[in-house]
């Protein structure tokens, strides 16, 4: 049995290794993440971290782990902007409001997919011109949903939130703990 992480995210790596977990092997998937017509962000959140799972190629005995996030504005998904133009509208729409941040884990042996959606409330506080730009010109936001990561700079932007940190960030770990127990991974044992 081997762990394979279908993830070119090196923050889903890192917090792996927070569970002591190092993967046998990292294949990241390529898979159209278009939302469908009218698609609401936790549906096509879990179904964009199944089709990851599904995507990647693995031995009928391997565990394969992928995620997605996805950051929610009510019905409207925000998803990795395109450029500074686009992370600049998210930020502007994010600032002094609530927002969700989901997080699907989807955790695969051979025809057997666990799925499991985190969901956490976050809170940003409007941003000046100044903090907007400075944050702009750190290119942090590039390849984040919704323009912004809660572990750089942007965590002085975010004022509270309820739920998961690490979810947040892209791997829930203590679901993540949880779900690859369930396929039969040695979470607190033995991995030789
Ligand atoms: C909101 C937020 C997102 N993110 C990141 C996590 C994800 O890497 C990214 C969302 O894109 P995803 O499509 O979930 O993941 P990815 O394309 O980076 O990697 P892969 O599909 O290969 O696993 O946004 C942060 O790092 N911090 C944050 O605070």
């Amino acid at each position: 049995m081997k762990l394979i992480l279908g993830s070119a995210s090196p923050r889903r790596k890192d917090l792996l290794a927070q569970l002591g977990i190092a993967p046998d092997a990292i294949l990241p998937p390529d898979i159209d993440e278009d939302p469908l017509p009218r698609e609401l962000p936790r549906p096509y959140c879990a179904r964009l971290a199944r089709e990851k799972a599904e995507a990647v190629a693995a031995g009928p005995d391997d565990i394969v782990l992928c995620a997605d996030t996805t950051v929610a504005l009510g019905r409207r998904i925000l998803g990795k902007p395109a450029d500074a133009g686009e992370a600049a509208a998210f930020l502007t729409l994010l600032g002094g409001r609530r927002h969700q941040v989901i997080t699907a884990i989807a955790v695969r042996r051979g025809p057997r997919l666990w799925v499991r959606e985190v969901v956490t409330d976050v809170k940003m506080k409007r941003l000046s011109d100044l903090e907007l730009n400075a944050y702009l010109a750190s290119g942090e936001w590039e390849g984040k949903a919704g323009g912004y990561a809660i572990q750089g700079l942007a965590g002085a932007f975010i004022t509270w939130l309820s739920g998961s940190f690490t979810g947040v960030v892209g791997l829930p770990v203590a679901e993540t703990a949880v779900l690859l127990a369930a396929a039969g991974y040695p979470v607190y044992g033995d991995k030789a």
